[in-house]
């Protein structure tokens, strides 16, 4: 390996995501493809690899895990899975701060973790906090291959979180919604008080449209992966930014400079 290349481990190679991250790695020369790990597959073995970046495109029930795996076997991790919470966000922060304590003059690890790492998606983010606090309403539609496990979405939580923030910072109440459910589930799933609502279709990707409305007028923002090589470029400069960004990163907007 040329001493300036990274090494990178895929954890999940053998997923749709995974096996697209291995490609773009083995593409990228500034980086250099050292292990591919999937399901059963020990992580501290890497302790002893060139491999100083794990990326991991798993499962929301083993992210965690494999983050303080990787953390303890010495290595910055890139995170795309979805299932994050405060509490395992917060372990992880933890953690980080341990094993940095520990690495005095050895360059603190880091972790970098997104929910969406397609360009557009992270603009479609951004665009829909900016434009929260001017409308009355706003509500999040994702929609995905149907062999995606959990819903709704990572990228749609974290859309309806950060509506949510731009509406209480602006003193925005409730929506307006007179609904008397007659069905459970019509009205999609409530996060922070935004309506979310998943779709599951064969032939989809990913893709998310964020609808805001006023009196007479409707904004719409949406965002379509139609491929995975959409996540690619956000996920190589996640790669090549968590080498020199101590501690805990979240969202590619970060790295953006949004
Ligand atoms: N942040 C982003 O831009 C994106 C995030 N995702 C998320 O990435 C995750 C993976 O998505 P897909 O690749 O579509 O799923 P997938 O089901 O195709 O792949 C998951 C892989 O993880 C493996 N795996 C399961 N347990 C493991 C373990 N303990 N250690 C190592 N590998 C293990 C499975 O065997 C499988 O190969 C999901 O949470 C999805 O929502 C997906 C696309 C983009
Ligand atoms: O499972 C997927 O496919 C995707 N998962 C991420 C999410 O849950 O937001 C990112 C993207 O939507 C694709």
């Amino acid at each position: 390996m040329d001493t300036n290349q990274i090494g990178v481990a895929v954890v999940g190679a053998q997923g749709r995501m995974g096996r697209t991250v291995c490609e773009a790695v083995e593409g990228a020369e500034d980086l250099e493809l050292a292990a591919r790990l999937d399901a059963g597959d020990d992580i501290t073995g890497l302790a002893s690899t060139v491999a100083s970046v794990g990326i991991d495109f798993t499962v929301p029930s083993v992210t965690e895990e494999n983050v303080h795996a990787l953390l303890d076997a010495g290595l910055h991790a890139v995170v795309g899975t979805t299932g994050w919470t405060e509490d395992s966000l917060g372990r992880v922060r933890e953690h980080l701060e341990q094993v940095n304590a520990d690495r005095d003059g050895n360059g603190g690890l880091g972790v970098l973790i997104a929910p969406n790492f397609a360009l557009s998606a992270v603009l479609a983010m951004h665009f829909a906090a900016q434009a929260a606090r001017f409308f009355e309403s706003a509500e999040v539609v994702e929609l995905h291959h149907p062999n995606k496990v959990d819903a709704p979405s990572g990228t749609a939580l974290t859309t309806a979180r950060h509506i949510a923030g731009a509406r209480g910072e602006a003193g925005l109440g409730p929506m307006p919604d007179a609904t008397e459910t007659q069905v459970d589930g019509a009205r999609g799933a409530v996060v922070d008080g935004v309506h979310v609502h998943a779709v599951r279709l064969r032939g989809l990707v990913a893709h998310e449209e964020i609808l805001l409305g006023n009196a007479g007028e409707q904004l719409t923002i949406r965002t379509d992966s139609f491929d995975r090589a959409s996540f690619m470029p956000g996920v190589l400069l996640a790669v090549r930014e968590v080498v020199r960004r101590p501690g805990l990163t979240l969202g590619l907007e970060n790295v953006l400079d949004l």
